[in-house]
């Protein structure tokens, strides 16, 4: 079984995602965390981040071992472990110049779809980011779109962020112009064919995780189905 959760930034997909996989016994994979990798190493290498073809480059060379355990997460690219690196400020605030180089992307969906292909064999995977039912994994059983209003999803961020490490206006940066960006290439502020929203702005983490799951166990997986 593929599930597929989609959303803007801070909707809770990451943590709901995790949740779903750890409750149902499935892999996760975190696809933001492929386009930061690449972004860490550019930053490294101190490419010029508007050299497209220079940035594409280095994501085909890059070597990138994500983990999709649910409860152990790491990332680790050309062997050293950015687990924690790619989600500095440093990273945030330039991430989206490397998710809209068309090329990275090609080559990120690429490798996505091999590792999602894996863990089938491990019997399913919970895969979350912008584009997962729409270009991704179009056959994924289960398509969510989790929503939140933009008040909640910078509070969100901002509890989550150590307190006063960030003003106002950098937090609105890391979510609604983020989001304003990732737009230009992805639809994930519109529910695509066949996809649930779930609005979570008053809903628990716990709740949307006992949603989704709920709706999983509903789903006949394609393989099952008569
Ligand atoms: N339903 C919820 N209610 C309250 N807080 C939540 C809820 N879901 C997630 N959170 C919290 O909101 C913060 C952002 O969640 P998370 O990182 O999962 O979002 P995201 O959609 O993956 O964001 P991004 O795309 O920017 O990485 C986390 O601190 C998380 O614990
Ligand atoms: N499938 C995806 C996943 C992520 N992105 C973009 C969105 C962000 O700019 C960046 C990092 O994602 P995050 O870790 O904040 O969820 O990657 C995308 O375009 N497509």
């Amino acid at each position: 079984m593929i599930i597929a959760v989609d959303g803007p930034s801070g909707s809770g997909k990451s943590s709901t995602a995790r949740g779903v996989a750890n409750r149902l016994g499935l892999r996760y994979l975190d696809t933001g965390a492929t386009y930061r990798a690449v972004t860490w190493s550019a930053v490294e290498r101190g490419l010029d981040l508007d050299d497209t073809a220079a940035v594409a480059q280095r994501a085909r060379e890059l070597v990138l071992e994500i983990s999709t355990d649910p409860d152990d997460q790491f990332v680790i690219a050309d062997g050293t472990d950015i687990t924690a690196a790619i989600r500095e400020p440093r990273i945030s605030e330039v991430v989206s110049k490397i998710a809209t180089n068309l090329d990275v992307r090609k080559e990120l969906i690429r490798r996505q779809r091999a590792i999602i292909d894996k863990a089938q064999t491990d019997g399913g995977i919970v895969v979350e980011g912008r584009d997962i039912a729409t270009v991704v994994a179009t056959d994924a059983e289960l398509k969510v779109l989790l929503t939140a209003d933009q008040e909640a999803r910078m509070a969100r961020r901002g509890a989550e962020l150590a307190a006063g490490s960030v003003t106002a206006a950098e937090l609105r940066d890391q979510i609604v112009r983020r989001d304003a960006d990732d737009s230009t290439v992805s639809e994930f502020q519109v529910a695509s064919d066949g996809a649930v929203t779930i609005d979570s702005t008053d809903l628990t983490l716990e709740e949307v995780v006992d949603v989704i799951s709920r709706l999983a166990t509903e789903t006949v997986p394609r393989s099952q189905e008569l």
